[in-house]
């Protein structure tokens, strides 16, 4: 199998979000001078059951040693290609409002391979700036831009009652996945990946366990 095939296998969601994790970790142990890893030491300082990081990692093209786990620098650098660290993913940020902003502000996405190249906007105060030198232009520009940079990735950070017009533009200029911020469930062809985030989902879940151990 070839180093593209790899990367193109769909591997199930739990394991892929599970994978960056083994990454940090074994970025810190290289940095605490550790030269070999094994599932059992990632599996006692992440908490993770070692029988389900191995079948993670074999999703990966990487084989361990017996008894002395895997080489941390091949791990490393094994990780970050497959996830798709190591290539940059140009994107394009629409509505560079408070969220929006800090994204840009954010310079730690080019270490997980996106990097977003311009912010649209219809603010006239921001267009024609520059955040974190990523330049800010009308969203009516949008069309031209597609065409002066090769990106296929949109990040939408616009209020709720414009993301789908907004989504529907970008899909139109030929974007290909949405990093949808919004907390609309937008609407896409089939063909097109979206990837809804949100930061208070996260927050629902951590108000529900703390609550939770506070009545045990
Ligand atoms: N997922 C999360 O965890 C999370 C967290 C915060 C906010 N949000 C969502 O992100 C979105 C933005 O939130 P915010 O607090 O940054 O809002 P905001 O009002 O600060 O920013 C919105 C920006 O969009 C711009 N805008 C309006 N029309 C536009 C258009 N046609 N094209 C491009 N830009 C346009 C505005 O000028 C503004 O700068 C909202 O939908 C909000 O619900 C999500």
């Amino acid at each position: 199998m070839s180093d593209n095939e790899q990367n193109v296998i769909k591997v199930p969601e739990p394991s892929l979000r599970r994978l960056p994790w083994y990454l940090s970790n074994a970025k810190l142990l290289k940095n605490k001078g550790e030269h070999f890893v094994s599932s059992t030491q990632i599996s006692k300082e992440i908490n993770i059951d070692a029988s389900q990081i191995a079948k993670d990692l074999s999703y990966v093209n990487i084989s361990g040693r017996t008894r002395v786990g895997y080489d941390i620098d091949d791990l490393i650098a094994v990780l970050e290609d497959f996830l798709g660290f190591t290539n940059m993913h140009k994107a394009f940020l629409f509505g560079v409002g408070s969220l929006g902003g800090a994204l840009l502000r954010d310079s730690g996405l080019n270490h997980f391979g996106l990097e977003i190249v311009a912010g649209f906007d219809v603010n006239p105060e921001l267009v024609g700036t520059f955040i974190n030198g990523i330049p800010i232009f009308h969203s009516d520009d949008f069309q031209a831009k597609m065409l002066e940079y090769n990106v296929n990735i949109g990040v939408l950070t616009v209020p709720i009652e414009i993301a789908q017009n907004i989504t529907d533009k970008m899909i139109e200029g030929g974007v290909k996945a949405v990093w949808n911020f919004t907390p609309l469930r937008i609407r896409v062809p089939e063909d097109i990946v979206v990837q809804n985030t949100s930061l208070y989902a996260h927050l629902a879940v951590m108000f529900n366990r703390l609550n939770f151990n506070q009545i045990k």
